[in-house]
């Protein structure tokens, strides 16, 4: 029997050690758009996934932004059942009329269809393929892009999405490895044109910065990116959890949050309860910036009297009594 390739190996270990601890009964569901990345991955759970005793179900999206986009999920979606996957969904999604640009666009739909797709066939996980370079791509663009450390905590191996579990096994695997993967096992995966578009940030990312990175400093750049991420995310996760108990302390009883114990905290943790305190009264994420955060910081830190701050949703916070609270809609 001819030896297992090492990139086949390392991509399967991955995958089996993100199974192993799984609860819940569903199947595991592989998000695939016929890339290499989760042509590899999908490929590997097909291995582990009935040795551990568990299903393994395929997903692809087609977005239709392409000719040939319905030709190639429905490609994908036959190699899937031909291997084994059950069950195998290819799922049509409209992007055109969504909020922001077209990517993002695509993206909403995207995880929506995905998630819907696992829940209807009530998936114990739904598997995402971003690697480790996908990882130190999103950790660079939010350094760029000055995004605090939620930004540089990067893409998370595990979380939630409406009730379902997205977990992404291959963030210590590198790209190279997913290509030489598939190679090896006789697959030809699809090359989204959009991964080299010039057009897009993250593509310049991908072909230039981090080649240019690699030259400059050495290859273990992309490693060291992403170990920045995992460790960056452990503190933010700790900081999030004295951020939530100094939230329920800081609350009045009249309503609002007592400057005082605000005061008291140290920024890190006041900016943070800050922020979830104006998510809670219906700021919306996406809106809320770093200067709306720092206009409430200044109603404790920096007070003279200066009027309420204006939050997205026309929502205005004011000092009184001794509290912020929530001012009325003018
Ligand atoms: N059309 C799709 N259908 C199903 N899953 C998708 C689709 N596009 C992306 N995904 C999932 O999201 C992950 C990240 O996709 P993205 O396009 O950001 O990265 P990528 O590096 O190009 O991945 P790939 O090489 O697998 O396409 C993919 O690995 C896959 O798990």
């Amino acid at each position: 029997m001819a030896a297992l390739a090492p990139p086949v190996a390392a991509v399967r270990v991955a995958v089996r050690r993100m199974l192993a601890g799984l609860t819940g009964d569903g199947p595991v569901l592989v998000a695939c758009s016929g890339g290499a990345d989760s042509l590899a991955l999908a490929a590997a759970t097909a291995f582990v996934a009935p040795r551990l005793g568990r299903r393994a179900g395929l997903v692809t999206v087609d977005h239709g932004l392409q000719p040939g986009s319905a030709e190639r999920a429905a490609a994908v979606a036959r190699w899937a059942a031909g291997i084994g996957f059950d069950p195998v969904d290819a799922v049509p999604v409209t992007v055109a009329g969504r909020p922001g640009g077209p990517e993002a666009a695509a993206r909403e739909a995207r995880y929506q269809a995905l998630v819907a797709t696992a829940r209807r066939h009530d998936a114990a996980a739904l598997l995402l393929g971003h690697t480790r370079d996908d990882q130190a791509e999103t950790v660079l663009l939010a350094l760029a892009r000055g995004g605090g450390p939620r930004g540089l905590a990067g893409m998370p191996a595990r979380r939630e999405l409406d009730g379902v579990p997205l977990l992404r096994p291959l963030l210590d695997v590198g790209r190279d490895d997913t290509r030489k993967a598939c190679a090896a096992l006789g697959l030809t995966p699809w090359e989204d044109p959009h991964n080299a578009d010039p057009a897009y940030a993250r593509s310049r990312v991908r072909a230039d910065v981090l080649p240019a990175l690699a030259r400059a400093l050495g290859p273990a750049v992309l490693d060291n990116l992403a170990r920045t991420a995992r460790l960056v995310a452990a503190d933010t996760a700790a900081l999030d959890e004295l951020a939530a108990a100094a939230l329920a302390a800081a609350r009045s009883p009249r309503g609002g949050l007592a400057v005082d114990a605000l005061a008291a905290l140290l920024p890190a943790v006041r900016t943070r309860v800050l922020h979830a305190w104006a998510r809670e009264l219906g700021a919306s994420p996406a809106a809320l910036s770093h200067r709306h955060v720092t206009a409430l910081d200044a109603l404790v830190t920096g007070w003279h009297g200066q009027g309420a701050v204006h939050l997205p949703g026309g929502l205005r916070v004011a000092r009184h009594e001794g509290r912020l609270v929530l001012a009325e809609p003018r």
